[in-house]
């Protein structure tokens, strides 16, 4: 039987605490300047609390924020046969929508985001005839929100001691910028944007436009609504990052509850090797080495759908 109450234990309940900011605007981040240190520390407090961290970013323009969400919005108002043709070999980076799960989910997701090559092939691919404003706009921001993950995992790398090991690792990054929607609630109840889940990226930048609705778990089960502006971007680990720093930083679980745009960035990496400074007699490996990529196959299949923690199930020792 359904009563109020277990309603509210299968929902979860939403607590008024919040995740931590970060000022990470260009003045605070020079690794010359003494506030340095203080900055790498922070952000590693709030990846190894919470997986997550809502920083203070001034690389994205509010024109840009502008023009990236009207450029969202034209890519939505195409028609659904032209959105299906972005097709990709990895799951879910491609188009995702109308899935009986998530009725209000779209998505579209553009491959080597950061690259010229890769912004003009997606805008091609949507618009045959060009769109300038669009394909500039995508490289712009995936740019920006690039320099962004650069800080932060430079800032994790020389914290941990772990340095030459974010060189190889930068050397084989991808990002892809996915464009998000949801649909308004149909008035049946259904709220849910986006079921629960970890991303099983390296590491993932959101940046959500007026509506809010994500919310990010914390380890005590508690759930963190997460309100947007134009200059934050909630910076969150995914499994790879989990599996990289040798469970230190644990990819947080999170879901939509309600309905707006918003961006995402995510990153995928190849041949991912644990630190060895990592690993010591207190902290034994526990992950092999694996491929992002392969990874998120993976986690496609039933054996991944159906493990509760699938990146241990992967590559866990
Ligand atoms: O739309 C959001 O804010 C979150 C999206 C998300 O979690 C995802 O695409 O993995
Ligand atoms: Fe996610």
């Amino acid at each position: 039987m359904v009563t109020k109450s277990n309603i509210y234990d299968i929902m979860g309940s939403l607590t008024q605490s919040k995740l931590p900011v970060i000022d990470l605007t260009r003045k605070n981040i020079n690794p010359a300047s003494s506030s340095w240190i203080t900055k790498c520390d922070e952000v590693i407090r709030g990846l190894e609390e919470y997986g997550c961290f809502i920083a203070m970013y001034d690389g994205v323009s509010q024109e840009l924020h502008d023009s990236i969400f009207l450029a969202s919005q034209d890519l939505f108002d195409l028609p659904i046969e032209t959105k299906v043709l972005n097709t990709s070999d990895t799951p879910s980076h491609g188009y995702v929508g109308k899935e009986p799960i998530v009725p209000l989910y779209e998505g579209l997701g553009i491959e080597d985001a950061t690259t010229t090559k890769g912004a003009e092939r997606f805008t091609k691919l949507m618009w045959p005839y060009g769109n300038e404003s669009f394909s500039k706009s995508a490289l712009m921001f995936s740019k920006a929100v690039a320099e962004l993950d650069q800080i932060v995992m430079g800032m994790v790398a020389k914290s941990y001691g772990i340095e030459q090991h974010y060189k190889s690792l930068f050397g084989s990054t991808t990002y892809l910028l996915r464009f998000i929607k949801y649909l308004c609630p149909q008035g049946n109840g259904q709220n849910l944007g986006l079921v629960p889940h970890t991303d099983k990226s390296f590491m993932s930048i959101l940046h959500q436009k007026q509506v809010k609705g994500l919310e990010i778990k914390t380890k005590d089960g508690q759930w963190i609504e997460v309100d947007p502006s134009p200059s934050s971007f909630i910076v969150m680990a995914g499994d790879a990052c989990m599996a990289w720093t040798n469970g230190r930083i644990e990819a947080p679980c999170h879901r939509v509850m309600m309905q707006g745009n918003e961006e995402r960035f995510s990153l995928g990496d190849l041949n991912i090797e644990i630190p060895q400074e990592l690993v010591d007699e207190d902290n034994p490996l526990q992950f092999e080495a694996f491929d992002n990529y392969k990874y998120i196959h993976y986690y496609y299949t039933d054996e991944g759908k159906r493990s509760k923690c699938p990146i241990k199930s992967y590559c866990g020792i």
